[in-house]
Parts: structure tokens; C-alpha cells; sequence
């Protein structure tokens, strides 16, 4: 990467304040990193982070690098390249260090307070009906960049730090993939991780207040704002017509993006680009219609078969349909697709002989629980509904009051028990949720290991239960301490659990 080819972009962008030693234009580096342990010769190092300290910057030298991207002028014997915003600055140097992947792919990003990862995991299957072989996926859970199974591997954050994200962006395209889909956290706007990158699709599913406190957004406008800005940043946007803050949405969507290329959906709703109909739910998956009310979408109209169960992801699915649409896929293969997918720990179910259904799901504030939990009890209404939760300590303590709103709302028990308590005592966590909860209308028990909990409630149910065992899907570990404890999972416990008692 020339130095004079980063200073141009770096200027383009408004961000370059000059350089604190003479620099060589013609200068090549042959290696770009933020991290200095992985530094090598020749190198230019990014000096970022809450937690950045100088002697990386020192460490990064010794290590081979020979200048260095920063804020500030940290007087050391290599030179600087001053930038007004470092963040921007690593995106725009990764871009050029990686020969701008992103020109290469169709890019779909989804964004929303929940069903990302579900909508994601659609849409890949989605796609790889209609072109086998040539789509990656970054998601919470797996990121996929080819076809050999080192090509698959689990991820670190929802959307990757910048220089991360377009180095698999390169390899994915060595690779031979034409087409990625992908999560895009508010955190990735926030922290201009996505910084400079247009999206030929962008899409939003829903906002509900979450992911606000230290660290995070300080209010619920800029956790909006951010989720905004991949409206502003998406050749063609999709939109949910029956989300909160919709119209706000939309019209960030218009601020840069011809409302002939904006999309919504919404369910039986005739002023939105297709309209979902929904059709018979079972304990284990739902069906679904779509209709067009844009003429440019007349092939979508057709009936849909999801195998996870959920009239929320009737909605993720529609979203998929569309931004599959968009890249080019047919309505068959939207079919086969969805009724295809399944994602691990969002709506996983196990059907017992005689200890009703077990559902294995990722709901860990209140937004989700509500949207489950409703989903079981008007869908259900004959049957007992038994959670399984507990909380995650260190963050997010408004969930806990949530929680208990959902279950006053729609639950008949709740056994109260860990979830990834951190420095916190989950059995105090668990009291904070105890606190909120009616005991006239749900029965509360409390019991601390999670894999006694899961036990029990199994143990106890009959076939009139739906049984909910929710907030850490497929995690492999509980976070004590700040140690991962390894945990054997949720589906693993309730499978063992269930041949246990049933042989
Ligand atoms: C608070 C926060 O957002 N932190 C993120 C941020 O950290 P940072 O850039 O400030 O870097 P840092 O971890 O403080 O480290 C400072 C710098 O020193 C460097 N370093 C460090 C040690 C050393 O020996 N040498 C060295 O050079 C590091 O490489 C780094 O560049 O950038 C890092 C990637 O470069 C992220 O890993 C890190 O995410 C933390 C772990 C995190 O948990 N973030 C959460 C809040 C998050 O981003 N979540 C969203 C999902 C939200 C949603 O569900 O919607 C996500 O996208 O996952
Ligand atoms: N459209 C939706 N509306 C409300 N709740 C949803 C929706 N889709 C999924 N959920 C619930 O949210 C949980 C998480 O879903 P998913 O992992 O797809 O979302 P996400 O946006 O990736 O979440 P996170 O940011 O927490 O990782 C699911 O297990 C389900 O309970």
C-alpha cells in the first residue's frame, strides 16, 4: 500500500492533517495492522482503541513497523500519518490495503434490534439456492468466506472490526464468492467499523431500546441514528412498514436513495411493497403468503413454508425474500430455501414423548422474550408455558425488569437460574427479576446451575407444556468472572436430558 495512495483517499474523506516526519511518498508498505503482536516488517501500525497505550505503539516498532496511522503526534522514531478520525482513517486504509473487496461482491446488510442473525441465515440459504457455492455470510454466529470447511469459523463480534472485515471480504473473493450477507450492529456505525462501504442492499428489520449504556449508545437516539446510518449508506433499502419509528426510518432511507429502490413489508398491509399474510402455525414451524402491491415484485406472491416457528420470523423471512429478490434469486428458490433453514439457538425445537415441546432460544432482553413469549400464548393458549432464564451480569440491567413484564404478560412459570452472570451474583440477578414478576400469575422458582434448572423444568412438564429454555442458544460457555466457563450448551443438556427420562 503507497503512502501517497493513503494520503489521497485519506484527503478525499476530509480526514488528513499531515504527517508529524518527512514520509517518503513513494513509501510501500507491505503490512497494515491495529494490533502491534501482529506487526511485521515494513509495517504501518493504527494506533486506536478505548484501552490504546503507547508502548503498543512502541511494541509495534520494534516489531518491523516503519510509521504509523494515529490522532495524535506520539513522538517516537518513525513517523506519523495525523488523521482527525483514526476509526474512519483504519476502514479507508483497510479498503485500499485489501484492493477494495467490496467492488467485487453484491453486499446485503442487515440491521435491527432482533433477528439479524435469523434473517442473515435466511438469506444465505436463500442465496445458495440460486447460486451454490458463491455466497459468504458474516453473522454473529459462523462466518463462512468459501467452500472449504476452514472457510467456515465462529465470530468474534457481530460486525468485525474494519480491517478484520475487509481482509475476509478479500479472501472471500479469492475465494470465488460473488455475493455477501451480513450483520451490521449499531456498534459497527458507532465505531465507523463499516465506515466508507455502500451496500447494493441494505435493510431494517426493527429498533427497540437496547444496547444503550457505557460502552455502548449513551441514549436511544444515537443507538437510532446509527442503525439510520445503513440506510443512508444502501443503494436499495428495505424497510419493516410495522416497526417502531418507521416513518423516521424511511426517511432516512429517502435522504439518499430513490423511493423507487425502497421496499417495505408489513403484515396484511396494501401500502407496502408485498404484504404478509400469515397462515397456520404448528409447535415447530409456520407458513405464510406474500402479495405484491409493488407490480416489480409480482413473482414473490406465493406461499412460503419456514422450519423455525415464530410469527416474528415470518417477518425476518419476508425480509430475506426481498433482499434475495434484489440479488437476483427466483421465488423457488425462496422456497426451498427457507423451508430449509434453520439457525442454531434461535427457535430450535425438540419434541418429547411425553414432556411437551422444548424450545431452545437466544431471547436475552425483554424486546425478544416479548416477541416469543406472545408468539407461544396466542398461538397456544391451552398450553402452560414454562421459562428458563436467568440474566447477564455487567450490562443490560434494565432486561431484568423486562423479563418480568413478559412473563406477567404471557408465562405460567418461571424457573429463574444463570445466564452469564459476569461479576454479578446470579442470584441476586435473579431476585432483580424476581422482584418484577407477579406471583399471583406466574409460579417462580429459583435454582443457581442451569443445567438442574433445565432438569427440572423438563422433568416436570407433561404435553401440555411449551417449555422455553432461553438466552444463551448455542453458547458454549458461561461468562463468570471474566472467565468463559465452559457450559455444555443448552440443546445438548435438553436432548441428554430428554433421553434421560424418556430412553
Ligand atoms: C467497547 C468496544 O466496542 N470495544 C471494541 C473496540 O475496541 P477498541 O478499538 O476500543 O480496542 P481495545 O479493545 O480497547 O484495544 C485497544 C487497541 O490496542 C491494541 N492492542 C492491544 C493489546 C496489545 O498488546 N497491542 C495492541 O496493539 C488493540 O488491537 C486495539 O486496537 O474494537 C474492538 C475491535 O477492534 C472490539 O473487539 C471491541 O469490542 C468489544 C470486545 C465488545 O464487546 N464490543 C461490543 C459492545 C460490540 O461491539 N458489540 C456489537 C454487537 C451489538 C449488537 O448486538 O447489536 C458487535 O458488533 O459485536
Ligand atoms: N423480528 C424479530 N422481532 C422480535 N424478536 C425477534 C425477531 N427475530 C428474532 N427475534 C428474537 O430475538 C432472538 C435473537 O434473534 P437473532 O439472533 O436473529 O437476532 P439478532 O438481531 O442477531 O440478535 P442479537 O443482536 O441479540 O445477536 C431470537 O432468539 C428471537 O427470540
Amino acid at each position: 500500500m503507497r503512502v501517497n495512495q493513503l494520503i489521497a483517499l485519506l484527503r478525499e474523506h476530509d480526514l488528513y492533517r499531515g504527517t508529524t516526519a518527512e514520509l517518503d511518498p513513494d513509501t510501500d508498505f507491505a503490512t497494515l495492522h491495529y494490533d502491534s503482536r501482529q506487526m511485521t516488517a515494513n509495517g504501518l501500525f493504527v494506533c486506536k482503541g478505548f484501552t490504546f497505550s503507547p508502548k503498543y505503539l512502541q511494541q509495534a516498532i520494534a516489531n518491523g513497523a516503519t510509521a504509523y496511522l494515529a490522532e495524535q503526534d506520539y513522538q517516537v522514531s518513525v513517523p506519523g500519518i495525523l488523521v482527525t478520525d483514526v476509526r474512519k482513517a483504519l476502514s479507508l486504509a483497510a479498503q485500499l490495503y485489501f484492493d477494495f473487496p467490496q467492488n467485487q461482491l453484491f453486499l446485503i446488510g442487515y440491521t435491527g434490534t432482533k433477528g439479524k442473525t435469523t434473517s442473515t441465515y435466511f438469506t444465505h440459504h436463500i442465496l445458495s439456492e440460486a447460486f451454490p457455492g458463491q455466497v459468504a455470510m458474516f453473522s454473529t454466529i459462523n462466518h463462512i468466506i468459501g467452500n472449504q470447511p476452514q472457510d467456515t469459523f465462529k465470530a468474534h463480534l457481530t460486525t468485525a472490526e474494519s480491517f478484520d472485515l475487509f481482509h475476509e471480504m478479500r479472501q472471500a473473493v479469492d475465494n470465488g464468492q460473488k455475493i455477501l450477507v451480513m450483520e451490521v450492529a449499531s456498534q459497527a456505525y458507532l465505531l465507523h467499523r463499516v465506515y466508507g462501504l455502500t451496500f447494493d442492499v441494505g435493510i431494517f428489520l426493527n429498533i427497540s431500546p437496547d444496547h444503550i449504556g457505557v460502552n455502548e449508545h449513551p441514549n436511544f437516539a444515537n443507538y437510532l441514528l446509527c442503525k439510520q446510518q445503513l440506510m443512508l449508506n444502501s443503494r436499495q433499502c428495505i424497510i419493516n412498514a410495522d416497526m417502531d419509528h418507521f416513518a423516521e426510518v424511511y426517511a432516512a432511507a429517502k435522504v439518499s436513495t430513490d423511493p423507487d429502490k425502497i421496499f417495505t413489508y408489513g403484515v396484511d398491509d396494501a401500502s407496502a411493497s408485498v404484504s404478509l399474510h400469515p397462515q397456520a402455525a404448528t409447535l415447530t414451524a409456520s407458513a405464510f403468503a406474500l402479495t405484491a402491491n409493488d407490480q416489480r415484485l409480482a413473482s414473490l406472491a406465493a406461499d412460503y413454508h419456514v422450519s423455525v416457528p415464530g410469527d416474528f420470523n415470518q417477518g425476518n423471512a419476508t425480509a430475506a425474500i426481498l433482499a434475495s429478490h434484489l440479488a437476483g434469486a427466483q421465488t423457488a428458490d425462496m422456497q426451498a430455501g427457507l423451508s430449509r433453514t434453520l439457525v442454531p439457538g434461535r427457535m430450535e425445537s425438540l419434541a418429547t414423548q411425553h414432556h411437551g415441546t422444548v424450545y431452545i432460544d437466544y431471547a436475552h432482553d425483554w424486546g425478544s422474550m416479548d416477541a416469543l413469549l406472545h408468539f407461544l400464548h396466542t398461538q397456544f393458549p391451552d398450553h402452560h408455558i414454562t421459562v428458563v432464564t436467568g440474566s447477564t451480569g455487567d450490562k443490560g440491567e434494565d432486561r431484568r425488569a423486562g423479563f418480568a413484564k413478559a412473563f406477567n404478560a404471557y408465562a405460567d412459570t418461571a424457573i429463574l437460574t444463570t445466564d452469564d452472570p459476569g461479576h454479578e451474583d446470579p442470584r441476586v440477578i435473579a431476585q432483580q427479576i424476581d422482584a418484577g414478576i407477579d406471583h399471583d400469575k406466574v409460579t417462580t422458582t429459583y435454582i443457581a446451575k442451569r443445567e438442574d434448572a433445565i432438569h427440572h423444568a423438563i422433568a416436570h412438564a407433561t404435553n401440555h407444556d411449551l417449555i422455553v429454555l432461553a438466552g444463551k442458544g448455542e453458547d458454549a460457555y458461561q461468562k463468570i468472572n471474566g472467565v468463559n466457563t465452559p457450559y455444555a450448551t443448552d440443546p445438548v443438556i435438553a436432548k441428554q436430558v430428554i433421553a434421560d427420562l424418556e430412553g
